[in-house]
């Protein structure tokens, strides 16, 4: 390019070429807006920002509200624009009725893509990695299989069910220390936070079912109470808590390489301070992921052939399809150990995806509970006659298939308030889709919400009734109760996630009987 025809521009040849650019910039966009595909009501976008205006100047920044306004306002299918790193920003076709599911949700849909490709996810060195985010099909389908397989085994459940017990013993020796001590009563600190418990006990439970390693948490929130020299030794307390940490700065970070393009994340300070935070701390999660494989890896070397080995999701990766994997075949190439780093992002996204939703969820459970006193009443009873008054026994797999009532009011709570308000898809190929046909890399996005509120699904929607659950007979409309996704990318910790909401709300009632 000839730089020199610029050395004689002076200050207005520069800004009437920026101008001509952006205005060029905005014809194109709005041209292209007004001769897109199969064109459907929606919010006006703006360029280089889409929908964001009005998701904050009418909604606060309140992403819940702004689809909900959506969904009223334009229907059953209607179109959204985001910021999506590459693209500056991308139109989302907004699904709200289930029947438009189909090509997604059912067992032979194919749609397996979540979201485009960009170069976010290549930067954070985590692009054809995992499950959550992959979007190398080989890539995925292979950790998606071994993700699941040691996920919904039967010993993974019994192991759930164990730590459920354990750590719930833990949780409650806790707040019998902390009730029973006259100074913190004193200084009133003794207040139960329910959901801050809840969230450390999650957290403890999750990384000790997939790493199989011991976090402490609720020690750590413990001793903020107490003055007391911990029981741990610190060192592993203060490890634990640099864990948490991370995977909170994680959470909350990493959709800068989704949503921010790669020019403001490279040049502009605000931008590239934040990604460059988010890298590091990637870094840190990856070594410490790396020094648990490690040392398991030495653990199981050491436990003799004839001895069982424990069921947690990281043992179970590390054997799989060598010789200590009872259902070992040798077939070469096809059946291959795990790799370092499969094995890795399988335990972060697992660690990321499991823990955060069960602490929420938990939080609304209780409160709803607590709002309905029925509703409680008719638990506790179910409660009662499963336990006869037992409170010391733990709870066991047939308890879990027989707290029917328990069972419907953790799905009540998920259909009323829905912790994941809606999911993606992208389609690789054209297809039709809610009567329209689409191109390749259209980008849908799933309102659960809206489909869990639809009166033609569910008799009076707004109202919480657990009861509707436990009609003899009664199946939710097909695709109409989605609270863990479905089709190839239906979440695979669906079934730990229920035994540990389902038992958490079980060992909270038994043992406390919180008052309204
Ligand atoms: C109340 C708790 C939970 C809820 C409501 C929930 C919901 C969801 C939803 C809606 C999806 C997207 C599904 C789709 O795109 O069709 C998902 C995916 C996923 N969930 Fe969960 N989940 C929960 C707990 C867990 C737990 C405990 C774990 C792991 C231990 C987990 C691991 C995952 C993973 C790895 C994916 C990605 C699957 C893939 O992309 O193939 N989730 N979850």
């Amino acid at each position: 390019m000839n730089f020199k025809l610029l050395e004689n521009f002076e200050i207005n040849d520069y800004i009437l070429l920026l101008s001509t650019i952006l205005i060029t910039h905005v014809a194109y966009y709005y041209y292209s807006y007004f001769t897109r595909i199969n064109p459907l009501p929606g919010p006006f976008p703006f360029p280089f920002i889409g929908n964001l205006p009005q998701i904050y100047w009418l909604f606060n920044g309140d992403s819940r509200k702004f689809y909900n306004y959506c969904y009223e306002k334009y229907g059953d299918i209607h179109e959204i624009y985001s910021t999506y790193s590459n693209f500056a920003n991308v139109r989302s076709i907004v699904l709200c009725r289930s029947d438009y599911l189909e090509n997604f949700l059912s067992e032979k849909s194919t749609h397996w893509m979540r979201l485009p490709n960009c170069k976010g996810p290549e930067e954070l060195g985590i692009e054809g990695k995992g499950v959550v985010f992959n979007t190398n099909f080989k890539s995925w389908i292979r950790n998606r299989h071994f993700f699941s397989q040691a996920i919904l085994s039967p010993k993974f459940a019994n192991e759930a069910i164990h730590w459920t017990n354990v750590l719930f013993i833990e949780l409650e020796s806790y707040w019998d220390k902390l009730f029973f001590k006259e100074e913190i009563i004193k200084e009133n600190k003794n207040i139960l936070n329910i959901s801050q418990w809840f969230n450390h006990y999650s957290t403890d439970l999750i990384i000790k079912l997939l790493t199989g390693e011991r976090s402490y948490l609720m020690t750590t929130y413990f001793n903020t109470f107490i003055d007391e020299k911990p029981d741990n030794p610190s060192e592993i307390i203060e490890d634990s808590v640099k864990l948490v940490q991370a995977l909170n700065k994680h959470i909350t970070g990493y959709s800068i390489f989704y949503i921010i393009s790669p020019f403001l994340r490279h040049y502009i300070p605000f931008f590239k301070n934040k990604a460059d935070d988010i890298l590091q701390n990637m870094g840190f999660l990856n070594q410490v992921m790396s020094t648990i494989i490690k040392r398991r890896r030495k653990e199981i070397e050491d436990i003799p052939l004839n001895e069982p080995l424990p069921h947690d999701m990281l043992t179970s990766m590390i054997i799989k399809n060598t010789f200590r994997d009872v259902n070992y075949i040798e077939a070469g190439e096809v059946a291959r150990s795990m790799t370092e780093t499969e094995i890795r992002f399988s335990l972060l996204e697992g660690i990321l995806g499991g823990n955060y939703k069960n602490a929420n969820m938990f939080s609304f459970i209780i409160y709803y509970i607590l709002k309905n006193p029925d509703v409680k009443k008719k638990m506790i009873e179910e409660i009662d006659k499963i336990f006869q008054g037992d409170k010391i026994r733990p709870i066991t797999k047939d308890d879990f298939y027989n707290l029917n009532y328990c069972e419907a009011i953790v799905k009540e709570v998920a259909r009323i308030i829905p912790i994941m308000r809606s999911f993606a898809r992208c389609i690789d190929k054209t297809d039709e889709i809610a009567g329209y046909k689409w191109p390749a890399d259209t980008l849908f996005r799933i309102n659960i919400d809206a489909i869990h509120y639809n009166k033609n699904y569910w008799e009076e929607p707004d109202k919480f009734n657990p009861d509707r659950w436990m009609v003899e007979g009664f199946e939710s409309k097909k695709y109409s109760f989605i609270m863990f996704g479905g089709g190839l990318r239906l979440c695979p910790g669906r079934k730990l996630a229920m035994i540990e909401l389902i038992f958490a709300c079980v060992e909270l009632l038994v043992e406390i009987k919180p008052r309204n």
